[in-house]
């Protein structure tokens, strides 16, 4: 499959709450797409989500926009979904899987009837379980269904060790990797500034027991619940990555990004979506890079690991 060779670049979001709407006045503002169709189980919400970025199209970029229904997604070249269920304050994004496979399967399926040629992308939580269960339930190739995976999650460790170090974070070469959630780990052995090894720029012996690092991670890894107890939801994050993965994908960049890729034997891994950087272009995932992990990093990924498969059975049995 390619990216249709037209001028037409098509996006279809399905889900217009929080995450769906940040997404599309990201890609308004950056001048991604020609055409953007949204969809939401609560149509009028989606129609009047339409009206409202049409009337910003005078101060962004030339674009159409519209609420549409599934047959929108017959030439589209990606199908975003952020439709389902968000976390409440204290809820893990596991706690989600159940209520949220039931919303994918109908709305999978309803996609696939219209003959969609393109690429999924997931942003859904739990996004790992449910990008499996997209590839799963529409039968494309693996390498058109990806997750948004650690891509926000590696933003924010960019960020933070930025922060730290006075340094743009756009020099700061760092991944998050595993699931999107709880068990996810930081590759400390790879995080560079500038290309220097992290240990040495900052004469660090071991990472482990260096607090202002571990401080890092954690506030990484803890950010949804920090935002959600203090705003409800995270959005424009995910907003951003997401428009970051649409032009990785459209523009045929080969961009290196931490998605959700399926593994089949890298990592040690088979037939499971996990957060891992992978080469993105407009054939979705060309290749999944394979980092040389340390022991304990190896460990902790396949802990992650275990971690998705349980949740993964549960995904199925509640869509059987
Ligand atoms: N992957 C990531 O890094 C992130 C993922 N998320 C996840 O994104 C998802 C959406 O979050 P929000 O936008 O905050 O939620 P929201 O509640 O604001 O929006 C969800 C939308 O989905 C729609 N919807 C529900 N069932 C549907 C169906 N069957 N068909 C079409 N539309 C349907 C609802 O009407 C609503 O408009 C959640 O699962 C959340 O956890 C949120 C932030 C970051
Ligand atoms: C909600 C979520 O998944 C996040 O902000 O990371």
């Amino acid at each position: 499959m390619t990216i249709r060779k037209t001028k037409t670049r098509k996006v279809v979001v399905i889900g217009t709450g929080f995450v769906g709407t940040s997404y599309a006045y990201a890609l308004l503002n950056q001048g991604v797409v020609n055409e953007l169709v949204l969809i939401d189980l609560d149509e009028a919400k989606a129609d009047g989500e339409a009206r409202d970025l049409n009337h910003g199209m005078a101060f962004g970029n030339p674009m159409r926009i519209k609420a549409g229904d599934y047959e929108e997604c017959h030439n589209a070249d990606l199908v975003v979904i952020t439709a389902g269920a968000n976390q409440k304050p204290g809820e893990t994004r596991l706690d989600l899987v159940s209520k949220n496979a039931k919303i994918f399967k109908g709305i999978i399926d309803k996609v696939m009837a219209v003959d969609f040629q393109g690429i999924f992308v997931v942003a859904t939580n739990p996004v790992d379980i449910l990008t499996h269960l997209t590839r799963e339930i529409s039968g494309l190739p693996k390498e058109r269904v990806i997750g948004s995976g650690t891509i926000l999650d590696t933003a924010r460790f960019r960020y933070l060790l930025g922060e730290h170090f006075e340094v743009d974070a756009r020099n700061v070469h760092a991944y998050i990797v595993g699931e999107h959630g709880d068990s996810e780990l930081p590759v400390w052995s790879h995080v560079q500034i500038g290309g220097v090894p992290l240990i040495q720029y900052a004469n660090i012996q071991d990472v482990y027991q260096n607090k202002e690092m571990t401080d890092i991670f954690e506030n990484v890894r803890d950010a949804a619940y920090h935002i959600i107890e203090r705003k409800g939801a995270t959005y424009y994050g995910i907003g951003l990555g997401l428009v970051r993965l649409t032009k990785a994908i459209l523009n045929n960049e080969n961009a290196i990004l931490t998605v959700s890729a399926h593994l089949d034997g890298q990592y040690g891994l088979n037939d499971m979506y996990i957060g891992v950087p992978a080469l993105l272009n407009e054939h979705g995932i060309r290749e999944v890079m394979e980092l040389d992990l340390s022991k304990k990093e190896q460990i902790h990924f396949e802990k992650s690991a275990n971690v998705i498969q349980e949740m993964i059975d549960t995904g199925m049995k509640a869509i059987q």
